[in-house]
């Protein structure tokens, strides 16, 4: 039996949220030269942070009769009654004030609303009503999650600029792979839970196409931060590297050697997305060093 307070961490979902959090404090570190505030960057993380966990709570609440049928989630707090409803209710409920006062009062409006929005559109227009009602559920719902670049960069500046928006761009059409990967494997689980998810109502066959289809938009987008010279040759060298493995999952899974390659596509997304947004970082913090290199050449000649 596991004690009360890990169940309240499990419907924060750590782990997703500490990649959309990642994600967010990239956002940070891209939007101005050399180091963001550090005041706006730990309170903007924070609030970041309770508002995801706020929305992937309320997430276990409204989900919870579909998580008692699946064999993935099924030993969730609220399903197993570790947690009673109204106890994850409060919980969620009083990250998202802590969130929303962090975000209002000691960052600033903009990150708020953008912050709020993307909530909302995780936790209600998502889980109360996309999922259950469109193949489409995960691209349109992506929005949110893709959202925290965004969120971050307007923490620092109070702006929403194009180069997050490029970033946003990334991350939405990353999720389609990232998702229907592993919808492949588990696609009895929303049969059985009758989820309209791209496998159950357009069969494997079709949603391996829609994979490879967007993991091509993928690797397309991901060269618009070089070409649009917010970031460096560092990144575009470890964006296509990274591109190139991701298609070839993507084509060996029209073909998959065993039942348990659409898994590994899923798992390699993630690994993808956390190198694909340190590379952004690292290069965010190498791109100075490598422009200067050659001018002290010339100095020492
Ligand atoms: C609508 C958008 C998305 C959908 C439908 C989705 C769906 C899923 C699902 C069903 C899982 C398995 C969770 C589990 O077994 O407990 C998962 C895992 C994961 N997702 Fe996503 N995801 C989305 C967006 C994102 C975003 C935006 C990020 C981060 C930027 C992300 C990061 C992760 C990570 C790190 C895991 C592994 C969690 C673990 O190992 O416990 N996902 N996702
Ligand atoms: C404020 C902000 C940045 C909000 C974003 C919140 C957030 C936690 C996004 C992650 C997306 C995600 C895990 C979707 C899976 O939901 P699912 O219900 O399809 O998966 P499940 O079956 O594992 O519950």
């Amino acid at each position: 039996m596991r004690s009360t307070a890990a169940q309240y961490w499990t419907l924060t979902k750590p782990r997703v949220v500490a990649l959309i959090v990642f994600t967010a404090l990239v956002g940070m570190f891209l939007a101005v030269p050399g180091l963001p505030p550090l005041k706006e960057t730990v309170l903007g993380l924070l609030g970041i942070w309770l508002a995801a966990a706020s929305a992937a709570a309320i997430n276990h609440v409204l989900d919870q009769r579909i998580d008692a049928v699946m064999a993935r989630t099924h030993d969730r707090p609220l399903p197993t009654g570790g947690l009673r409803t109204t106890q994850a209710v409060v919980f969620a409920i009083t990250l998202g004030v802590a969130s929303m006062a962090i975000l209002v009062f000691l960052v600033n409006p903009l990150c708020a609303v953008l912050t709020f929005a993307s909530l909302i559109g995780y936790a209600i227009v998502y889980t109360g009503w996309l999922k259950r009602a469109t193949p489409q559920n995960i691209v349109i719902g992506g929005i949110a999650g893709a959202a925290p670049p965004a969120l971050g960069w307007s923490a620092i500046t109070g702006t929403l600029d194009p180069h997050a928006l490029l970033l946003v761009l990334i991350i939405f059409v990353w999720t389609p792979p990232h998702f229907w990967a592993l919808a492949i494997f588990r696609r009895e689980d929303y049969a059985r839970a009758m989820i309209p998810m791209l496998p159950v109502t357009h069969g494997v066959t079709y949603t391996r196409w829609q994979i490879l289809l967007y993991t091509v938009l993928l690797v397309l987008a991901t060269i618009l931060p070089w070409a649009t010279g917010m970031s460096g040759l560092f990144y575009l060298g470890g964006a296509l590297v990274l591109g190139v493995v991701f298609l070839w999952y993507a084509w060996r899974l029209l073909d998959p050697p065993d039942e348990f390659f659409a898994m590994r596509t899923f798992q390699y997304s993630i690994v993808y997305l956390m190198a694909l947004f340190a590379f952004l970082l690292l290069d965010h913090w190498l791109m100075p060093w490598l422009q200067a290199a050659p001018a002290m050449q010339l100095q020492a000649t």
